[in-house]
This record gives structure tokens, C-alpha cells and sequence, in this order.
């Protein structure tokens, strides 16, 4: 969807650096003023994201769709035939081939930013990971140099990422009639824009989470009611919190049902043989190749990047809403002189922390700003529940603390069937090929399968989130009531 150049979203955006002058709206996106939260899909656009550029960046739309109609494949994958190979190179020779086409005109508006974004970084994901792993990681300047630049504008690192494929990924199903003019997504009527590899399975990875997300306006909802309420901090205040707070853990455990439900379309073999691949950042890479930026010695206004982790569901705002808002961030992944009942596991804590505030340098700025202004509230809902000793009210925070926990048992239980499981039968394979080949290669496990399980975030899996969800659990406040004082 393109905006009338009138519209008041067509103004100029703010510029990245200076900001705006003071008093002035920040309207580069619908609710921007307010931290692009929408109050009806929260962190999801409400309409449609953009699906195509203007023809001035046409060539990126049609190396994109390209590459689905060629179904490029994995460069590692097993037993990949020589037309696949030589399709694959001839797809990555078009993109040496383009034309270094400006993104001056992008600028103007963050809705052909974010698409640009997610066209670019597609692209380069495709086309690192569809290289034969005995090549170096060489990216043309025709993709690299806009791709910065989008990404500069943006904010926010040069990969693929949680607003690429989740947030700025989503399209309805079935085309609403045209009455309801609104046509907001619906958990029964979503579909995705762009896959890396067209199948069913990937679109219902992503589909958990855009449904995570939009269940979850609920309870963002319910955490600005309970933010007015913290504001009065009186009984009439302490009542509605705890009914607040108790209809957040109603809402959570069905966040919880929504990511176990990602079993009812993707299946994990295809997740972790197929589609996991093409998340891979360059901090995942078994074999460590440096991903080398082409064209940056004509560009020196564009520095080299550093971050450079592949898309996770670690970037989700609402999750990361959800532990600012109790609190338990800082239990559940606090540097340790926060105190409190987190300070024992303290360098691991540290990594853990460290870890998610690195996650939110993917996150769109708008974004960001809202999480940093969630934590920076003079009024933090855990100190008072913690102050007030009102058995109730500690009941229903405890609910809600208890519901975010049990809501990562079962992200472990879903980390353990959809890597953990996979990558065990991939060990065994990769074992016995390894000692059938025996003589020839040697009898060790390829590079890509040895060592610690990594997230695509570049995490040791396992332990960091075992950490998260242990560290959660221990955010639970003992109910000490008035009349035991
Ligand atoms: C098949 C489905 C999923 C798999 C295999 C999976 C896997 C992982 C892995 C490996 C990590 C470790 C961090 C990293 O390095 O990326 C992680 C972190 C995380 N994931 Fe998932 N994930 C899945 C679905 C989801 C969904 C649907 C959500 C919610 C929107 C979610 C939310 C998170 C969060 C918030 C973290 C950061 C750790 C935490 O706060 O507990 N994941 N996930």
C-alpha cells in the first residue's frame, strides 16, 4: 500500500540523528507517537505490510521472487544436484550483477524502509546460506551497500530479523470482504509474505508467533490499565490490579497454547533440516567464515558491521514486554547487582542479560524505546505488590509469574522437539556416514554438528534458556500476609 504523498504518514520522517523539533509528532509509522504500539494488534502493523516496492527498487523485488521460482536450495544440503548448484550461482551472479540502486528516495518513509529491510536481508540470507560451504562469504556491493543504508536509517542490524519474517511478514489468508475496511489480522486468517523455503511448515513457525503477538494485545492492554492503577496506588488500586493481573495469566497461559500449537503445521525435521538453516547468523556459522561486506572501501560514511545474529523469537517486544512489566527481568535475566533472590547465579546471569538487551538492538526503534520506557516507570508494579502485602494481590502477580514460567517449560519442551531432538538423529547420521567413510575422511563428526547447541541468536541453547526459566520461577514472591506482620 502506497500513501497519498498528502497524507500526514507521507510527511518527511524524522531524521535518524537530530530527531524532531521539539513539539512536533513523530508520525513516521500509524502510532509511532506511541512507541508504534498499536491498540489493536500491539507490535503488528495493523493493515497489511507493504507487499512490493515502487519500480524504482523493482530489480530487488525480482531477485527475490527469483530465488522462490528457482527454490534455491541450501548450499550444505546433502546430495544437492549440479543444476541446483549451477541455479543457485547464476541467482547469486544476477546479484553481483545489479545496479547499486540509491535509496535516497526510501527515506522518506519507514513503510518502504521496513520493506526494503525485509526484501534485502532475505536476499542476503539467501544467498549466504545457498553458498557451497567450501566458499568464503564474499556479499556484492549491489546488496550490501542499500542494505546498510536501509539499515542505518532503520536502526537496526543488517540481517534478518524477528520484524522481518514475524512482524512486517504477515497477509491475510482469505482477502476480507471489503467492508471490513479495517481488515486487521485475525488468529484464523493469516498467512506470510516471504519464505526462504516455500514450505507450509516455515509459514506455520512464523504464524506461532505473528499469533502470539496479536493474543497478546490483550495483556499490553491490560499492563496500561494496571499502570494507571500503579499511578493511584490505593485499595481501589490494589483490587483492580489483582484482577488485572489475573487476566494476564489467563492471557499468557494462552500464549502458551498458541506456541505449543506450532506442532499442528511444522514439522521438525523440516524445521531443523530445511528451514532453521536459513536463520543462521554469522555468529552460528560451524565453520566461522567472516560474512565480508563488498563495496564498503567507497563508502566510508557506512561502518562494518558487527551484530550480526540471525532472526530469533528472542526479539519478540512481547516477550520482552511481559518480563519488564513484572519484573522479572530482572530476575530472569538480571546482571547481578540487581539483587533480590537473583544475585547467586551472577556471571551467568550477566550473559543472559546481556544476551536479550543485544536482542533488542534488532528490534525496530519504536520498539525499543517502548521497552526502555516500560523499565524506566518511577512506579515498578512488582515493588508494590511486594510493599502492599496483600495476599491477593500477590496471589494473582504470582499467577502471572508462575503462567510466564510454565510458558518457557513449554518453549523448552518445543526447544527440545524441534533442535535438540533433530540434532541428535543429524549427529547420528553424520557418525555413521563418517565411519562408513572411514579411511578415506576420517571418522569425526563434520564441523556442523559438533560442539554446544547454538540459537540462531548465537546462544549455548540449553543452558541459556534452562537459565531464563529457572531464573523466572525464582521471581516468585513469598506471600507474607498483614495480619502474619
Ligand atoms: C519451533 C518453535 C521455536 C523454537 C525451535 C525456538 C527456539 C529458540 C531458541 C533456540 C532460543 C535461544 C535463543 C537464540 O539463540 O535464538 C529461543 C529463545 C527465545 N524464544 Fe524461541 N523458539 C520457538 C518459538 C518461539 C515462539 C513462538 C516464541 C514467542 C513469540 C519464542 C520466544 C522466545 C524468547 C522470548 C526467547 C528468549 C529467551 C526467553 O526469554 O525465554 N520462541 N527460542
Amino acid at each position: 500500500m502506497l500513501l497519498n504523498p498528502n497524507h500526514f504518514l507521507a510527511l518527511p520522517r524524522p531524521h535518524v540523528a537530530i530527531g524532531l523539533p521539539a513539539g512536533v509528532p513523530d508520525t513516521s509509522t500509524l502510532a509511532a507517537h506511541d512507541f508504534d504500539v498499536d491498540t489493536r494488534t500491539g507490535f503488528l502493523p495493523p493493515q497489511v505490510p507493504l507487499t512490493r516496492l515502487p519500480p524504482l527498487w523493482e530489480q530487488w523485488e525480482a531477485v527475490l521472487e527469483d530465488a522462490g521460482r528457482r527454490r534455491i536450495q541450501l548450499g550444505d544440503k546433502a546430495g544437492i544436484s549440479s543444476a541446483e548448484q549451477e541455479s543457485s550461482a547464476t541467482w547469486r551472479a544476477s546479484i553481483a550483477s545489479l545496479p547499486i540502486l540509491p535509496t535516497d528516495d526510501l527515506e522518506r518513509s519507514e513503510y518502504l524502509l521496513r520493506r526494503a529491510h525485509h526484501v534485502l536481508s532475505f536476499i542476503m540470507h539467501i544467498f549466504i546460506h545457498s553458498l557451497p560451504p567450501s566458499e568464503p562469504i564474499l556479499i556484492p556491493a549491489p546488496l550490501t551497500i542499500p542494505l546498510l543504508q536501509v539499515s542505518a536509517e532503520l536502526r537496526i542490524p543488517p540481517t534478518n530479523n524477528y520484524t522481518d519474517n514475524v512482524l512486517y511478514n504477515w497477509a491475510h489468508k482469505v482477502q476480507p470482504s471489503s467492508e471490513s475496511s479495517e481488515a486487521l489480522p485475525t488468529l484464523d486468517n493469516l498467512a506470510c509474505q516471504t519464505l526462504f523455503t516455500g514450505t507450509p511448515d516455515e509459514e506455520a513457525f512464523y504464524l506461532a508467533s505473528t499469533r502470539i503477538e496479536l493474543r497478546g494485545v490483550e495483556a499490553l492492554e491490560l499492563m496500561r490499565a494496571s499502570m494507571d492503577e500503579l499511578f493511584h496506588s490505593d485499595a481501589t488500586a490494589e483490587r483492580r490490579l489483582t484482577s488485572y493481573l489475573t487476566s494476564i495469566s489467563v492471557v499468557i497461559r494462552e500464549l502458551r497454547t498458541l506456541l505449543l500449537g506450532v506442532r499442528a503445521g511444522c514439522d521438525p525435521e523440516v524445521f531443523y533440516n530445511q528451514i532453521r538453516p536459513w536463520f543462521k547468523g554469522a555468529d552460528s556459522d560451524a565453520r566461522e567464515r567472516p560474512w565480508v561486506f563488498g563495496g564498503l572501501e567507497e563508502h566510508p560514511e557506512l561502518a562494518e558491521p558487527v551484530e550480526l545474529s540471525g532472526p530469533s523469537a528472542g526479539q519478540s517486544p512481547l516477550v520482552h514486554a511481559l518480563d519488564i512489566f513484572l519484573g522479572v527481568d530482572r530476575y530472569s535475566h538480571a546482571a547481578p547487582s540487581s539483587g533480590g533472590q537473583a544475585s547467586s547465579a551472577a556471571p551467568q546471569a550477566t550473559e543472559r542479560a546481556a544476551f536479550l538487551e543485544r536482542m533488542q538492538i534488532y528490534m525496530s526503534r519504536h520498539h525499543r524505546n517502548f521497552l526502555r520506557h516500560l523499565s524506566h516507570t518511577p512506579r515498578p508494579l512488582r515493588d508494590f505488590v511486594e510493599r502492599s502485602k496483600n495476599p491477593a494481590l500477590l496471589a494473582a502477580y504470582n499467577e502471572s509469574v508462575q503462567a510466564l514460567k510454565e510458558f518457557r517449560d513449554s518453549h523448552m519442551i518445543i526447544v527440545a522437539l524441534y533442535i535438540i531432538g533433530p540434532a541428535k538423529k543429524a549427529r547420528e547420521r553424520a557418525a555413521a556416514q563418517a565411519q562408513a567413510e572411514q579411511g578415506t575422511q576420517g571418522g569425526s563428526a563434520p564441523p556442523a554438528v559438533r560442539g554446544a547447541l547454538k540459537g540462531t541468536g548465537g546462544t549455548d541453547l540449553v543452558k541459556f534458556l534452562k537459565g531464563v526459566r529457572d531464573r523466572t520461577a525464582g521471581a516468585l514472591l513469598t506471600i507474607v500476609t498483614r495480619r502474619a506482620l
